[in-house]
């Protein structure tokens, strides 16, 4: 089907989904084909974006520009980017970005519309937090909000438009903003020691700062047990999304967009459960087993399907919790809020 279609340019596209997505492709090459190709497009416009943000080779006044002007680059044809530094693993989408743009002007005005005020703030979000750093738990709701609350919101927007889903979707912004904060934050927490390789901080100072004078310190012998009182201390922040996930997903009615919405918040509710209290966190990129993923997402076709294996691993959570923790009971609340409300 989609191998099958004719316009090279638009089989470009999927070549670079396939690229650039590990865990987005397969999700997006199952939703209805009213859907597939919007949501394709959607996901490589935002990618060409983080691919700017991501890259600290770019000089900052010059990349704040690139940032807050992106939005325009999707109506204009031909655009590309050839000058990003080695190690950006995405670059060559944007050294051919001129496709995106030819397939992307092809698409339906009220699609063209949602994307392009995605890109905006999402943008100026980014180039926002280039210069000013996540201190306080509001920066990091902030910057979590324009990197992936922004996309629930934009695809609530694109369910809405399809017609596939209610037009009050579209209305949902905290429902919304929620899907993308549990699935940032769970990246956030797991990829601790890749951030700071990189010299990226996405911890807030208001968190780790109960736990150590600086957000390196975790990797020091020693400050094992503030390490691990941290990182709980992250989880327990993610999990909170999980009663809003629940509410949004029991409002769908596409089987494709149910699997589309349900598929990666499994995958993070997995991973979120398999970070907790692992000080494996701190010694490299903790990932959860192909085999797991790929069990979880033959058994989602339903919200009662989906609610078992959320339970399953907010007991496993509950059952990690240690005692000797400084937030025990309230790991325990928060678990138990989300065992009340899914
Ligand atoms: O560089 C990387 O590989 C990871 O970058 C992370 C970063 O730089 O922080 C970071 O980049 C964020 C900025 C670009 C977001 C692009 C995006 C991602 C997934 C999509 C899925 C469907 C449609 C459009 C999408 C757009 C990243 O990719 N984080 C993964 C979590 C963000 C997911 C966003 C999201 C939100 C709500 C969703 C609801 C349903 C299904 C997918 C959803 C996906
Ligand atoms: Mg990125
Ligand atoms: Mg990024």
């Amino acid at each position: 089907d989609i191998a099958g279609t004719d316009d090279p340019n638009l089989r470009r596209c999927y070549e670079f989904l396939d690229m650039t997505s590990r865990s987005f492709t397969m999700v997006i090459k199952q939703l209805a084909p009213s859907l597939r190709d919007v949501v394709c497009l959607y996901y490589l416009a935002l990618r060409g974006l983080d691919t700017l943000e991501d890259d600290m080779t770019i000089p900052l006044d010059y990349k704040v520009t690139l940032l807050r002007s992106f939005h325009s680059f999707l109506t204009q044809p031909g655009w590309c980017f050839t000058e990003s530094g080695e190690d950006e693993k995405d670059a060559p989408l944007l050294v051919e970005y001129a496709v995106v743009i030819d397939q992307f002007m092809k698409l339906d005005p009220k699609y063209q519309d949602i994307i392009v005020d995605s890109a905006k703030r999402m943008g100026n979000g980014m180039a926002d937090f280039c210069i000013k750093r996540v201190t306080t738990k509001a920066d990091y709701e902030l910057y979590c909000h324009y990197v992936a609350g922004l996309v629930g919101e934009g695809l609530s927007a694109l369910f809405a438009a399809s017609g596939l889903e209610d037009s009050e979707l579209a209305e949902q912004k905290r429902l919304s903003n929620s899907l993308g904060l549990f699935l940032q934050k769970t990246n956030i927490v797991r990829d601790y020691l890749e951030d700071l390789h990189d010299t990226r901080q996405f911890w807030p100072k208001e968190i780790w700062g109960l736990y150590a004078k600086d957000l390196k310190d975790f990797v020091e012998p020693g400050q094992e047990k503030q390490a691990l009182a941290c990182l709980n201390h992250m989880c327990m922040d993610a999990l909170s999304h999980v009663p809003d996930v629940f509410e949004y997903l029991s409002m769908l009615r596409d089987p494709s967009v149910f699997r589309f919405v349900a598929i990666p918040q499994l995958m993070a509710i997995a991973t979120i459960t398999r970070v907790f209290n692992n000080y494996d966190v701190f010694r490299k990129v903790v990932k959860i087993r192909k085999g797991e993923a790929v069990k979880m997402i033959m058994e989602c076709t339903n919200i009662n399907a989906v609610r078992g294996i959320f339970i399953k691993y907010l007991y496993e959570f509950h059952h990690k919790n240690s005692s000797t923790d400084p937030n025990y009971i309230k790991i325990n609340e928060v678990v138990g809020r989300s065992l009340a409300m899914i």
